[in-house]
């Protein structure tokens, strides 16, 4: 199956696996099948490295999937199990259901084991909702479906949103088998009864972290876990790449004597990625210099982040009527608009996307092979729910920081990060990111825009 043209997975003739002939080949004087090949080829070896995240030692077949789905996964280009799907599918399938804390790198395809294990555990001969998946953001959560639908191509799977102004306030009731959607529109639809819980078998959280923040969206989520049935066991799979300390016991009694796959500290980054800071004189500096990376910023595409919708509005006004092509997508915008704003950014119509942390996790473009902070992602005061009407303090938010650069470097792909830092509070704050990532961060000059390209296409390489 071939992503289409807004990068959704749509359906496709024929549904084998692939043959080693079959994989694509380097046609001339094409840099967009020259680049599939090379991944392909990194690819594979990186799935034969046992320290790799993507390395398993067992194939598909042997993880215990219905034939049908088997052919969903190849039918989608996959050929081998990553490591947490070769991990997490056996445990996520076994018999009686047992919950799961998964954690695995950003970009390592922690979205097919869930969904493999929704469409495994649906009855397809009743017509009931049995499997909800909440996201933080409606793009995550149409990105999720598409998922779901690429997968369950071969199965009778019946699907449907909880996500704003998808369904009518007067609609009848959800017969879908899978709903998908955001916490507040999941809640509203299951108090008004148009989704009923009483066959729900699997719950999940994507970005779970981020689901049961207190200082977020905690209580939402929590709210439709106390709406689902208590007359039989529903197993909840909560997956994200990051658990930080302060969710992780909230996290273990959400989902009790979960099997848990856990990542190390030091583990959380992604090796594909390399990660540079820019030393600007002050925020007007930053602007001159995003201007002058401009160039190389749509080599392939970007995403620029921002602490504020109004500064990236801001930004991406001036560099519009500057004559350069941006496109920004922030919360503060209508749904149509939004869903049109991504869909125009995965189908490369957008080449650099200006944005807040509402995309900063999950969402899985692969050919964005840069991420700039513009601003340094900061942790929001408590209580402020995150939603950027409180002040937001000075400690850097260590987690939003690895999902933001993880939008690159998807699946052993390699890719850049860029992080603006201006006067010595953003300094300090960019060293203690590097302490508590373990990883290094390493100097471009903003001056000379031969090293800065020298060194970004070396890093691609
Ligand atoms: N076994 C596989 N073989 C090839 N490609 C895969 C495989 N599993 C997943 N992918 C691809 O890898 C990419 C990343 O997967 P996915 O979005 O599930 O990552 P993730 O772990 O959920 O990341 P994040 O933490 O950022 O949400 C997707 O494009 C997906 O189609």
């Amino acid at each position: 199956m071939e992503k289409d043209a807004d990068g959704f997975y749509t359906p496709t003739a024929g549904a084998a696996a692939p043959k080693e002939d079959e994989k694509p080949q380097p046609g001339p004087n094409s840099d967009l099948i020259k680049s599939t090949f090379e991944v392909t080829v990194t690819l594979a070896d990186q799935q034969l490295d046992p320290n790799s995240p993507l390395y398993s030692a067992k194939t598909f077949e042997e993880l215990g999937l219905h034939q049908d789905l088997l052919r969903g996964i190849y039918d989608m280009g996959f050929s081998k199990p990553s490591k947490i799907q070769e991990r997490a599918l056996p445990l996520l399938l076994s018999n009686p259901p047992t919950n799961m804390i998964g954690q695995s790198q950003s970009g390592t395809g922690k979205t097919a084991a869930f969904v493999l294990t929704m469409l495994s555990r649906i009855d397809f001969t009743k017509k009931t909702t049995q499997a909800l998946c909440l996201a933080p953001s409606r793009e995550l959560a149409r990105q999720i479906m598409s998922v779901v639908v690429a997968m369950g191509k071969f199965t009778a799977v019946q699907t449907e949103y909880a996500i704003k102004d998808n369904l009518a306030r007067d609609s009848g009731p959800v017969t879908a088998h899978i709903v998908v959607g955001t916490p507040g529109t999941m809640t509203d639809l299951m108090r008004k009864h148009i989704i009923n819980v009483a066959d729900i078998k699997v719950f999940v959280l994507d970005e779970a972290d981020n689901m049961l923040d207190q200082d977020g969206l905690g209580d939402q989520t929590l709210r439709v876990k106390n709406m689902l049935p208590r007359d039989h066991p529903v197993q909840i799979l909560l997956f994200s790449a990051t658990f930080p300390d302060h969710v992780r016991s909230f996290a273990s009694k959400f989902a009790p004597s979960a099997n848990k796959i856990e990542l190390q500290k030091e583990e959380l980054s992604i090796s594909g990625i390399r990660q540079f800071y820019m030393d600007c004189k002050d925020e007007d500096h930053k602007y001159d210099i995003l201007v002058r990376l401009y160039a190389l910023l749509t080599i392939g595409q970007s995403i620029i982040f921002c602490q504020h919708k109004h500064t990236a509005d801001r930004i991406s006004a001036r560099m519009s009527a500057e004559g350069h092509k941006v496109a920004s997508l922030h919360g503060a915008k209508d749904p149509a608009e939004r869903d049109a704003i991504i869909d125009n950014f995965r189908d490369g119509r957008e080449k650099v996307l200006i944005t807040t942390n509402v995309i900063a996790r999950g969402i899985d473009i692969l050919q964005v092979n840069m991420v700039v902070n513009y601003d340094l992602p900061l942790m929001y005061e408590r209580n402020s729910g995150g939603s950027g009407h409180g002040g937001h303090l000075d400690n850097p938010d260590i987690e939003t920081y690895i999902h933001r650069i993880g939008r690159t470097g998807r699946f052993g792909r390699r890719g850049i990060s860029i992080n603006f830092v201006h006067n010595k509070k953003t300094w300090q704050q960019m060293e203690q990111i590097e302490q508590a990532t373990s990883q290094k961060i390493m100097r471009i000059e903003t001056n000379d825009v031969d090293e800065m390209e020298e060194k970004m296409k070396d890093a691609l390489k």
